[in-house]
């Protein structure tokens, strides 16, 4: 069964296209993230899923039904958004017990589905407080609990951690996968963090510009990218792209060669300069210049003595590099 089936869909806001004929499907139980630079359209996608904004054309099938007119309240989804979206004045257990009020849900269905939810987002000794007396990540997880009780076909999350800080955005990120295990349901998640969308998904959508630029779990895109924008967005540090001889480049294309692929080595074919050095206590950054002007970052796995300054030579295999033609699309090996 499918959860979502999206056909041909286009947005445009005034003359400005937004969506340009966008075809998806989501599997039900899919973990599916939209990620892509700012303003490529991300947010935009997600809320014509949700039906807070309606499809210039195409149609926005969920679990089987095309709802493009069907409001937002009784499409059978969820949405949590980076800004939580809770009721000041309402406790936590209220917040998450609204949605069903609204619905006319028994008492007993509400309180069962809000102390199930209280329970998996480990809320209990909050669950009388109000929202201010919260740290943004038990503000997201009561908006993350809202949505659960709903028990919706799908849920969609807008880049619910933007606002939370590195180390709690982790662990909020790994709770959100526990959940997408627990709950077994249909999600998807916008997000401009590659992170985010290499460790939480099934399936990543690379959108730019409102149009899809590649489909696939994250190591068929991280290993086999259909060109050089998904190449060089998904993994960090970025993939390094060479554009001059003496190396074998396509005309008028690039090589592109992770970071991890480039190695130290007597006699590589890369010469250069190391002008900053990136100590990450397990890992160290190179940022190297070489001869021909052009900038590399090589990683080195492990703690690492190399000093600004230094002349470096470096090298990798090819078979570990990837080609770009002058329209930057993958040369295939
Ligand atoms: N209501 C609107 N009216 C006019 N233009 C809009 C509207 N909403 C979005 N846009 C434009 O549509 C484009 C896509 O916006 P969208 O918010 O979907 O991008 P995004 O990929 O989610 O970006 P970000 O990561 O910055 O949130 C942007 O150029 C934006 O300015």
């Amino acid at each position: 069964m499918t959860a979502l089936t999206l056909t041909n869909v286009c947005k445009s806001f005034g003359n400005v296209e937004v969506l340009k004929d966008i075809n998806l499907t989501v599997e039900e139980g899919e973990f599916v993230v939209f990620v892509g630079p700012s303003g490529c359209g991300k947010s935009t996608l997600l809320r014509v899923i949700a039906g807070l904004e309606d499809a210039t054309s195409g149609t926005v099938d969920i679990g089987g039904t095309v709802m493009n007119h069907i409001p937002p309240a009784k499409r059978g989804i969820a949405m949590v958004f980076q800004s939580y979206a809770l009721y000041p004045h309402l406790t936590v257990r209220d917040n998450m017990a609204l949605g069903l009020k609204q619905e006319k849900q028994p008492k007993t269905v509400i309180d069962e589905r809000v102390g199930k939810a209280v329970e998996m987002l480990d809320l209990g000794a909050y669950v009388d407080r109000r929202p201010s007396d919260l740290s943004g990540g038990q503000r997201q997880r009561v908006a993350i609990g809202r949505a659960i009780v709903r028990e919706p076909k799908l849920f969609l999350f807008d880049e619910p951690l933007s606002n939370l800080d590195a180390a709690l955005r982790m662990n909020t990120r790994i709770e959100i996968a526990e959940l997408h295990r627990t709950l077994s349901a249909s999600m998807i998640y916008v997000t401009h963090d590659q992170t985010e969308a290499m460790t939480l998904a099934d399936k990543i959508v690379v959108l730019r510009d409102g149009q899809v630029e590649q489909v696939g779990s994250p190591m068929e895109l991280y290993n086999n990218p259909a060109n050089q924008f998904v190449a060089g967005f998904l993994g960090s540090p970025a993939m390094n792209f060479l554009h001059k001889a003496p190396l074998a480049i396509p005309k008028n294309g690039a090589l592109g060669i992770r970071p991890e692929y480039l190695r130290v080595q007597k006699d590589g074919r890369i010469k250069g300069t190391v002008t900053h050095v990136e100590r990450l206590g397990g890992d160290t950054n190179l940022l190297v210049s070489t001869a021909e002007q052009e900038h590399l970052t090589v990683r080195i796995f492990g703690q690492d003595s190399t000093q600004v300054g230094e002349s470096i030579q470096l090298d990798f295999d090819d078979q570990q590099s990837f080609a770009f033609d002058e329209h930057r699309q993958r040369i295939p090996a």
